[in-house]
């Protein structure tokens, strides 16, 4: 039914969707099975339907059933803890919740795919001798803009590369907070209730969780730590030294808070941190009380709107800014299926928009840090080059696209631009 929702919202709201559905299982195993399987059949979409097309031949024009039959076909493909006869029986007694003769329509697909597995297979391969990106589209589950967009950026092999390591499923990544602990310490204690992790070999402050539910713990609650990547912590964490010298930072998006804490952890100043969304704005608060930062000033803010009050005060301004995500694939796999090229246009004049209102805030010699979780040029090098054409006064100091493959974390652009003169 979850399925069924996001679909009929064209894969938008899928957060609130999921939180809704999670709530009601109360069982921790329950829920981690939900979300493999949301996820599992949103990463593998056109695979999965390819297997069912292939069987019915017409496809299957109910949602409903279509998506019933997605998550099982997901479960056959992908889960093999699971027996194929189970996942026969549970989408059959589903189905026949909704009409009892469904049950011998999904009954008979399901055998059919299993039946024909080996053949579907071999049709795919033929599909790959003769037109790669479809057989690409279809294998890995892409929509065609964004493979070819990726190509565009970033030459075949490497986006190849990038895909396919955006289908692989993310560990949690937490930011421990060094205001109230530091590694050896989070670390004793993560051992200590039983919880599987890594420290990360590019920054020693994050952590990937890779087994156990750590946001039930006293660790949390105490504020130990906050949830965060490694690409997003690298805006400050590749910086510190500028955050350091920092009075004043302005954060122009700034909810959930990832790079307000990293920045209020190492300056000697305050941060101003914006953001347009209330909800986001309470989450952000909540943060704010639970990690015990008394350096950050939190207000309402719309970027796109220049503010007077913040005009040449800032010594560094972030401008981590709304983008399409295609950096963020792995956690939020609907992300392939609700965006288009159009958004992409669309959010580099978004983008260069604020920007134009961000120059505006820093004061002489101050730094802006341009940062997005997607990939691509157009929403990257292109914003960028766009804003310097427009502004004499910034230069490029330095510029990074954190490639997911290479890093093994989310995608993510960073930009570090300097405004001339002294500060
Ligand atoms: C990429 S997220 C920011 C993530 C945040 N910097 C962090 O590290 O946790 C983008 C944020 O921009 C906010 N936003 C979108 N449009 C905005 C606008 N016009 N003015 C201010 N904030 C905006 C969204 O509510 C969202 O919280």
């Amino acid at each position: 039914m979850t399925l069924f929702e996001v679909e009929k919202k064209k894969f938008s709201g899928m957060d609130s969707l999921m939180e809704k559905f999670h709530q009601k299982l109360k069982n921790e195993k329950d829920r981690a099975l939900f979300v493999e399987l949301v996820h599992g059949v949103l990463r593998y979409k056109n695979l999965i339907d390819y297997y069912i097309n292939f069987v019915t031949k017409k496809g299957v024009k109910d949602k409903r059933i279509l998506n019933i039959l997605r998550v099982a076909t997901y479960e056959l493909l992908f889960l093999e803890k699971i027996p194929e006869y189970a996942t026969v029986n549970e989408a059959c007694e589903v189905a026949s919740k909704i009409s009892p003769h469904l049950k011998a329509f999904v009954n008979a697909i399901l055998r059919n795919i299993i039946r024909n597995k080996n053949q579907i297979e071999e049709s795919l391969e033929r599909i790959k001798e003769i037109d790669l990106k479809s057989y690409i589209s279809i294998k890995l589950s892409y929509p065609k803009f964004l493979i070819d967009y990726l190509e565009e950026s970033y030459g075949f092999e490497k986006a190849l590369k990038i895909l396919e390591f955006l289908n692989t499923r993310p560990p949690v990544g937490i930011k421990i907070n060094t205001k109230k602990t530091n590694v050896d310490i989070l670390v004793q204690e993560l051992r200590k209730s039983g919880v599987e992790y890594e420290v990360n070999s590019h920054n020693s402050e994050i952590i990937y969780i890779l087994k156990g539910n750590i946001k039930d713990t006293q660790l949390y609650k105490q504020g130990y730590f906050y949830f965060q990547d490694l690409a997003s912590s690298l805006v400050v964490g590749l910086n510190k030294e500028d955050f350091k010298k920092a009075k004043k930072v302005l954060d122009l998006c700034a909810a959930p808070g990832g790079k307000t804490f990293n920045c209020a952890e190492v300056i000697d100043g305050f941060v101003v941190a914006c953001d347009i969304n209330d909800h986001k704005l309470d989450v952000l608060r909540e943060n704010i009380l639970r990690l015990g930062f008394d350096n950050i000033i939190v207000a309402k803010s719309d970027a796109e709107i220049f503010n007077p009050d913040f005009a040449g005060r800032f010594d560094i301004v972030i401008a981590d800014l709304p983008c399409t995500g295609f950096g963020a694939i792995r956690k939020k796999p609907d992300i392939k299926w609700n965006k288009s090229y159009q958004d992409i246009e669309n959010l580099h004049e978004l983008q260069v928009r604020i920007l134009d209102n961000a120059a505006s805030y820093l004061k002489r010699g101050g730094l802006l840090f341009y940062s997005t979780c997607t990939l691509g040029r157009k929403e990257n090098e292109e914003t960028v080059l766009k804003f310097l054409d427009k502004h004499k006064d910034f230069s490029l100091v330095s510029q990074i696209t954190i490639f997911p493959d290479e890093f093994k974390c989310d995608g993510f652009f960073i930009s570090k631009l300097r405004k001339e003169g002294e500060r």
